[in-house]
């Protein structure tokens, strides 16, 4: 599937504005973004519930920008399941084969064999208000199933399921995209779904495409302020400085000065700078070895690990640590991993290159 240039506009309001993506057969692409930012737009325009304002789509290398949604060879699952009421659930996974006309004899064969794939096949007779909301979403699976598509199209399909069972869904169609390989598009606002999910992650922000990549990609070298405060499970922490003219140190507030053993890019020296720091890369430091100075605040208990909040130059900074640990109230010195830090232009937020190594007191 090929998007080119793709723009919709409503009225004066452009909310897709010239999204390119190239996927490839058999892929699974994730669109993440908050609410707003056109990825459902984005999605309904591939399935052609919606017109493209400009741009092209192509589908197994023919464009179909002009071709209803019928005759697009997609299967699109909605959030709202979008079932039948007053039919079975063999009634509304065959439905679209009975709307193409195919033979009853197919229709029941094809039925059992789709209720097969998502484990359906005891309720087959029961009506969807029978059915508890992952059984709801297993049927909208299984009628996008049914019509073997060349592509999958899912908006936000398990956000109305609870916290368990989203788990138990996301599973399910990561296990049913690597049985039946179809090249698919799943759009959601949640971050951890398309880790979990995505081949590669296409992150927007108000209509743009802002990073296209893999999980680990998009995760460890984030491509802007706006794409690293969005990946990750616990929000990254943003810290603003200035780069020294020659490159060596960055300050921060009054907390002092964290010195780079190779010096930052030429194009960020003597400018402000914001500092990205995941929570993983800071930690509680023996009192010799600390970056930066912060004052406690509070500790998140996670189970497996600990977050603590320490407050540096009045910015909140997430630090991981072991669980069942909690520091001493008052000054908490932090070491910084520098393999793990990011660096962003302050002005425009895009990731600035840079490969420091450990980080210590200027
Ligand atoms: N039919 C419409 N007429 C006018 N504006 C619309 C229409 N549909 C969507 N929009 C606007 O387009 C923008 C993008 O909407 P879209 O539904 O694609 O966002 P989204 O990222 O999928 O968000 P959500 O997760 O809340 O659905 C929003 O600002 C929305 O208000």
């Amino acid at each position: 599937m090929s998007l080119r240039g793709v723009r919709k506009s409503y009225g004066r309001t452009e909310v897709v504005k010239g999204v390119d993506l190239e996927v490839a057969a058999g892929e699974f692409i994730v669109v993440l973004g908050p609410s707003g930012c056109g990825k459902s737009t984005l999605l309904r325009i591939v399935a052609g519930l919606e017109d493209a304002s400009a741009g092209e789509i192509l589908i197994g290398g023919r464009a179909v920008g002009h071709l209803p949604p019928r005759r697009r060879e997609v299967a699109m699952v909605f959030q709202n399941y979008a079932l039948y009421p007053h039919l079975t659930v063999a009634g509304n996974i065959g439905y679209p084969l009975r709307i193409a006309r195919a033979p009853k004899a197919e229709i029941a064969a094809r039925v059992a064999e789709a209720a097969r794939i998502v484990s359906l096949e005891a309720y087959l007779d029961r009506k969807p208000s029978q059915l508890s909301g992952g059984q709801r979403q297993r049927v909208a699976m299984a009628r996008a199933i049914i019509r073997q598509p060349r592509l999958f199209l899912f908006d936000e399909p398990l956000s109305n399921l609870d916290a368990k069972l989203r788990v138990q869904m996301r599973a399910e169609i990561k296990q049913l995209h690597q049985r039946l390989g179809v090249t698919s598009v799943f759009v959601t606002h949640d971050q951890v779904e398309a880790m979990t999910l995505a081949d590669r992650i296409v992150v927007m922000n108000t209509g743009v495409v802002e990073q296209v990549g893999r999980p680990t990609e998009v995760y460890r070298r984030p491509a802007s302020r706006y794409v690293a405060s969005f990946v990750g499970a616990q929000p990254m922490s943003f810290l603003d400085g200035q780069v020294s003219p020659n490159g060596r140190s960055v300050t921060v507030g009054e907390t002092g000065s964290l010195a780079f053993p190779r010096p930052l890019p030429e194009a960020c020296r003597g400018r402000p700078i914001t500092l990205g720091l995941r929570a993983e890369a800071v930690s509680i430091a023996g009192s010799g070895t600390a970056a930066l100075t912060g004052t406690y605040g509070f500790t998140e208990e996670l189970g497996a690990l600990a977050i603590h909040h320490v407050s540096v130059a009045g910015v909140d900074i997430l630090v991981q640590g072991p669980s069942g640990v909690v520091p001493a109230a008052g000054a908490v010195p932090l070491a910084v991993a520098g393999e793990a830090l990011h660096l962003f232009d302050a002005e425009t937020g895009r990731r600035i290159e840079a490969q420091p190594e450990s980080l210590a007191a200027a």
